[in-house]
């Protein structure tokens, strides 16, 4: 029903619920005093249920919380248990970097959590610190044991950076041969807050498949017609499975699903779109759900047709990744 001018299909809905991060990577957030919304103006959880109850009468059935990073919103489980309790929703998922995992992980279990995303750029802890200008690779590490102990689908998500991944290849090989977590490298987008951005700065996924087969093993792709947007992988012996999100060298635009709405209300046809419905003032304004499924649909037939982040004419988006929702 949310199909655009290009004759996509959008079945999928990520909600930021929080601009506000415990970790500053260098990709995404500023070093120093990041900028963020003011309280009063972060959705409630009420309005964020009562937005995706409309979203679902319209075909969405796939929800991914993301941020900032969502475990450092208060209740989180209390979210995930609302939106699993929506008919007709059929997966709510949890993208983190894992920092909070481990604490929260009964409660996330207990409210009917099965999928979690977790980025971690660095298996070592110097390299952890250098990408996201923190500490705490072993509570990520114990997040992601722990998750996949409870039986949740577990998938690693690692920037794919010049200087960074390709010192990390043996080691991400090793982790998804032994655990059998499917690891996932995104090429680095111009969304970051310092603006340092520069294609030299992308290691691209075809040069990630190249460096994983020759330094571990052949990897063989793996056709699955699904709408993710990664291109993956197994190693020959049928061990470990690697995957590659090309947003910069090749991108998946023409067979994206997906929108999103930011913490603050705003609602996003494209990572790199502008705000495209403010959803905000329609919740709190008094609006009727007519009006908001009127604000998806308008949002969706504006859709561009890709990022256009090759054209010359290209314009960084305002707004970081982080208050955006990666
Ligand atoms: N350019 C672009 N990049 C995206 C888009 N969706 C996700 N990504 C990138 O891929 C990263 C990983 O996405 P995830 O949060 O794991 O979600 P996903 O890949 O859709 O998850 P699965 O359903 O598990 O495949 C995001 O943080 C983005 O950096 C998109 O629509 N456009
Ligand atoms: C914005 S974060 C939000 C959720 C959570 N804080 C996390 O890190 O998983 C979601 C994803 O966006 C990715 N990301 C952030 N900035 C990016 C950039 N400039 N280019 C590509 N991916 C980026 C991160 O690697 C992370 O996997
Ligand atoms: S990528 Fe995620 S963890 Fe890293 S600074 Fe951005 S929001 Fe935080
Ligand atoms: S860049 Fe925009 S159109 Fe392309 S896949 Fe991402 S969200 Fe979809």
């Amino acid at each position: 029903m949310l199909t655009d001018r290009f004759g996509r299909n959008h079945r999928s809905l990520r909600i930021s619920v929080t601009d506000r991060c415990n970790l500053r990577c260098t990709y995404c957030m500023p070093e120093h005093t990041p900028q963020y919304q003011p309280r009063s103006e972060i959705l409630t959880f009420e309005e964020i249920v009562r937005f995706v109850k409309v979203a679902v009468t319209l075909g969405v059935d796939d929800v991914r919380l993301t941020g900032g990073e969502p475990l450092v919103r208060a209740q989180l489980s209390t979210l995930v248990q609302q939106l699993n309790e929506i008919s007709g929703l059929r997966k709510v998922s949890l993208t983190t970097n894992g920092i909070l995992l481990i604490d929260q992980l009964e409660a996330l279990v207990r409210a009917g959590l099965k999928h979690v995303n977790v980025s971690l750029d660095a298996l070592d802890e110097e390299s952890f610190r250098g990408a996201t200008r923190r500490s705490g690779l072993e509570k990520v590490l114990r997040g992601i044991d722990a998750a996949q102990q409870a039986g949740l689908m577990v998938k690693v998500n690692s920037i794919a950076m010049r200087g960074l991944t390709d010192n990390q290849i043996g080691a991400f090989g090793e982790f998804t041969r032994r655990t059998g977590i499917p690891v996932r490298f995104i090429e680095f987008m111009p969304l970051d807050s310092d603006g340092n951005w520069n294609t030299s700065a992308v290691l691209k996924g075809a040069e990630i498949i190249a460096m994983f087969s020759e330094q571990i093993r052949p990897l063989i792709p793996i056709r699955d017609g699904g709408s993710s947007p990664s291109a993956d992988y197994r190693f020959d012996d049928g061990l470990g499975t690697i995957g590659v999100i090309a947003s910069v060298s090749k991108p998946f635009c023409e067979s994206c699903d997906r929108f999103r709405l930011t913490a603050d209300g705003q609602l996003r046809n494209c990572l790199f779109g502008e705000d495209s419905g403010d959803i905000r003032a329609l919740l709190r304004g008094g609006s009727d759900d007519q009006s908001i499924a009127a604000a998806i649909k308008a949002a969706v037939a504006a859709k561009m047709r890709g990022h256009g982040t090759d054209d010359l004419t290209f314009l960084r988006p305002t707004r970081p990744m982080h208050a955006i929702g990666g």
